[in-house]
């Protein structure tokens, strides 16, 4: 199932002129404040019909104002998740689950009840109503509720931007089950990189209402141009490791594309497949390979390209295997260096500099999609 969006609106001073198509597995829409997100997720969910455009979802077309064509919001077959949950209150989380349900088309496959419940944790809180649910809680019951409409295409405008630091770690691993099993497409509108590192497969970059780019999260995360809009602190790229065995000392072992890396102890058997986010900052460099370095993780590189910010940085992408890799250094060690395309270095990771928050643990049905 694909979804396909092209939609253009003038709101006097901000015109939004966008056009992507987003396949399987997770798109994320990212952007700074104002670029145009959640204007996208609502045209898609049905909650705004802009002057000009067509959304098309596999074979059925949901909008096109020149064919007077506008798929009320119930009848698209889209599970929506807000930041604020949205819940109907006057309703006991048991009411919420059940209340799409009667919007589900006669011969849809419906998810089993208690399987989503069960993959949600909620079981316990079926009987309270909204005002009674702490907000990592209210998420986990619109997260089952989108998924228990049988949806084609789930959209999720910032679903963790209302919770705290720790209700996010908490509900991340959620999130990553609920995308990871049960194979419906997800657009995922988010400003956070961490987040969009973690779960999603493709990315939509929007900036001032245009798409800028339109590609594989693990392309533009590592692409060096990326980097202002990311910010310099979160810019870094997403490796997909494979979890070789536990050390004794506390450590993991990991195969990556072109090397092995070990981390802090992975919270998943061997034989499992993460996804790693590597900050370009936790990075350094070495033409020659390091001998008596504290860090063992030590991965033959070559550089691709190199882009020059404003201040004293430059980001360095680098071909690690088959993947792509993204370091920061200064723009004097670059020089002092003669780091260009093609040069053959060493990219050294310290074993700690991977926090658990950019860890992503794939889940076993999803191999294919976040492959
Ligand atoms: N109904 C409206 N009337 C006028 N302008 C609007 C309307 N809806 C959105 N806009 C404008 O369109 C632009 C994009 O808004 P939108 O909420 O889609 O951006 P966003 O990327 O989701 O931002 P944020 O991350 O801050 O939520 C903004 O400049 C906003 O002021």
């Amino acid at each position: 199932m694909s979804l396909s969006v092209k939609i253009k609106h003038d709101f006097g001073d901000f015109t939004l002129d966008v056009a992507f198509e987003a396949g399987p597995g997770v798109t994320a829409v990212f952007g700074p404040s104002g670029a145009g997100k959640t204007s996208v997720a609502n045209a898609v969910a049905g909650l705004f019909a802009p002057e000009q455009g067509m959304v098309t979802l596999g074979n059925r077309c949901l909008y096109d104002p020149s064919a007077r064509v506008n798929v009320p919001p119930h009848k698209r077959r889209i599970g929506t998740v807000f930041q604020d949950g949205r819940l109907f209150p006057h309703l006991s989380v048991a009411g919420n689950l059940d209340f799409g349900a009667r919007y589900i088309p006669r011969g849809s496959k419906i998810p089993n009840r208690d399987q989503v419940i069960s993959l949600m944790e909620i079981g316990a809180l079926l009987d309270r109503r909204p005002m009674h649910l702490s907000g990592g809680e209210k998420q986990r019951v619109a997260l089952a509720r989108a998924l228990l409409m049988a949806p084609e295409l789930l959209v999720m405008d910032e679903p963790l931007a209302a919770l705290d630091g720790p209700r996010k770690d908490e509900i991340l691993p959620y999130l990553e089950r609920f995308t990871g099993s049960n194979g419906v497409p997800v657009l995922y509108v988010s400003h956070s990189v961490a987040e969009i590192a973690r779960l999603a497969d493709q990315i939509v970059v929007l900036r001032a209402g245009r798409v800028i780019r339109c590609d594989a999260v693990s392309e533009v995360l590592s692409d060096p141009e990326m980097v202002p809009l990311m910010g310099v602190r979160e810019a870094g790229s997403v490796l997909r490791a494979k979890i070789l065995g536990h050390d004794s000392d506390g450590l993991s072992r990991l195969a990556v594309s072109g090397g092995i890396l070990l981390i802090p102890r992975v919270q998943a058997e061997p034989g499992n497949y993460i996804r790693l986010r590597v900050l370009a900052q936790d990075i350094l460099l070495s033409l020659e390979a390091p001998v008596g370095l504290s860090s063992r993780n030590i991965l033959p590189v070559m550089v691709l390209g190199l882009h020059r910010g404003d201040g004293p940085g430059v980001a360095v992408s680098l071909q690690l295997g088959d993947e792509r890799l993204l370091a920061r250094v200064t723009a004097r060690a670059a020089q002092e260096m003669h780091l260009r395309p093609g040069l053959e270095c060493h990219a050294i990771l310290k074993a700690t500099a991977v926090p658990r928050g950019d860890i992503g643990i794939e889940q076993s049905g999803d191999q294919s999609a976040k492959a």
